[in-house]
């Protein structure tokens, strides 16, 4: 296991270039099983889900080809489904969240598949009905085999159908989408989840050769089509390193440039951060965060308390939530962040709250942050990293506290955020990995 040591209380300044969007990749990874043919895909992260993802891949008999840095061309000419019987599957498709997604295509293309509980972040509930009711309406039978925690499904003939989703899950579209390409006739999917990850999904099926329209809507159409062919595509950059880094600069009152972010794919972003007060400019793809003394965070316009929530796309995506958490700690003013969607996402407070910071965690969904507008630092502590976006929350803290923090469990960070430590050193960051057991 491993550990970042970091000495906070230092300025950044600079550019950094997000990496390729992590969500997104491991839908458009799984899209390859979709076709015989080759796949080329640029701008892929190198992180630790991605990198196991492509493992699972080559595994399932994908072959695949690195083309440069962040380039692989994917062809699932041949997939073997026995290996999903294998005690190696179980293992490796259960360490990530987006091996889920795995299910559709194999359904769609060879009328069978099955998957473990699959991993990801622990938190709260996280329930995979709308994927198994998805793919049932499309005509495929479904299995929970209790004994050996495996999800099965089988049709040998999927037919299109409306499908009025159980809610807007990112993944469960996802994943019913690339079932219904190439089912019979027209499904009809609504409550579909919109996210730019699922516009850019459905472009590539689209340009393999599927008929989806209504991107972008919660309302898909998709005419099924006999077959997909290959394809190129490009990742979008990962929104999500994208908020932390406006978040990172305001909390260490640093100066940054935050390269080629695709402006136009941020929804409203952008303006939750200048909720908080942060200035950002907008410099034709770029977005500047100059260095802030103070940051004021906005009332609503009835002069009552702001509140920052998570919704659905186009609403504020739940995983910039701890984000906008930590940076609110050194703002002026009080913000209410409320946690619709997961119940234990918050409980990482608690490490805040011993640094100093003044938070109230009313309950698992909803933390008042009395932002205490630089008057008193931060202190580094010890912690560990409870999932992925607390993990960047904390180091956020630690960068802008007093003294010397250690974050443990640091491979969270690792699962979404690529060379984290020499990116953020090239920014001026005192920070390093160390080895730490446990
Ligand atoms: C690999 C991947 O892509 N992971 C993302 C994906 O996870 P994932 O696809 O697993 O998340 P879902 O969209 O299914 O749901 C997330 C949570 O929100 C709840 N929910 C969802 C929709 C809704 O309308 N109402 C509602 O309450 C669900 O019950 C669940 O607890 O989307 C989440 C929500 O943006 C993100 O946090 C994850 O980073
Ligand atoms: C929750 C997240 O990831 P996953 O769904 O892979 O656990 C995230 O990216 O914030």
């Amino acid at each position: 296991m491993s550990a970042l040591r970091v000495v906070g209380g230092h300025r950044l300044s600079g550019e950094i270039t997000p990496q390729g969007a992590k969500n997104e990749a491991l839908q458009i990874l799984c899209a390859v099983l979709l076709t015989e043919e080759p796949v080329t895909i640029h701008n892929i992260p190198n992180i630790v889900d991605v990198n196991k993802l492509i493992e699972l891949l080559g595994d399932m008999g994908v072959q695949v080809e690195r083309l440069g840095p962040d380039s692989y061309r994917f062809t699932a000419k041949h997939v073997n489904l026995e290996f999903l019987e294998s005690p190696e599957y179980r293992k490796k498709a259960a360490s990530l969240r987006g091996s889920i997604m795995v299910l559709g295509p194999l359904l769609a293309r060879f009328g069978k598949s099955r998957i473990p509980r699959p991993g990801g972040d622990k938190i709260g509930r996280r329930r995979l009905d709308t994927h198994f009711l998805g793919f049932q309406s499309l005509g495929a039978k479904f299995n929970y085999e209790s004994d050996s925690q495996f999800y099965s499904i089988d049709a040998s003939n999927l037919q299109g159908t409306y499908i009025l989703l159980d809610e807007a899950s990112v993944t469960g579209t996802a994943n019913v989408l690339m079932a219904a390409v190439l089912a019979r006739g027209t499904t009809t999917l609504y409550n579909a989840a919109c996210e730019p990850y699922i516009q850019q999904l459905s472009n590539m099926l689209n340009r393999m050769g599927a008929r989806i329209s209504g991107i972008g809507s919660n309302l898909l159409t998709i005419e099924g089509v006999e077959r997909l062919g290959g394809t190129e595509h490009t990742m979008l950059p990962d929104m999500i390193e994208i908020g932390s880094f406006i978040g990172m600069a305001a909390m260490t009152g640093s100066e940054l440039t935050i390269k080629n972010v695709r402006v136009d794919m941020l929804g409203m972003i952008p303006d939750v951060f200048r909720r908080l007060g942060i200035k950002l400019e907008i410099r034709g793809d770029d977005i500047y965060v100059p260095r802030q003394e103070s940051y004021q965070i906005e009332s609503f316009i009835d002069g009552s308390i702001m509140t920052i929530a998570d919704a659905p796309w186009p609403g504020f995506t739940p995983d910039l939530l701890s984000i906008v958490l930590v940076t609110a700690i050194q703002a002026k003013g009080t913000v209410l962040v409320h946690q619709k969607m997961f119940e234990s996402r918050l409980f990482f407070v608690d490490k805040l709250i011993d640094m100093g910071a003044q938070i109230i965690l009313c309950d698992p969904h909803r933390a008042t942050v009395i932002g205490m507008d630089r008057k008193n630092s931060l202190k580094g502590i010890k912690m560990t990293s409870p999932d992925i976006r607390a993990g960047v929350a904390l180091l956020i803290a630690a960068l802008s506290a007093k003294g010397e923090s250690i974050i443990y469990a640091a491979d969270q960070i690792d699962r979404g955020y690529s060379h984290i430590v020499e990116r953020l050193q090239k920014l001026g960051a005192k920070l390093e990995r160390i080895e730490s057991e446990g």
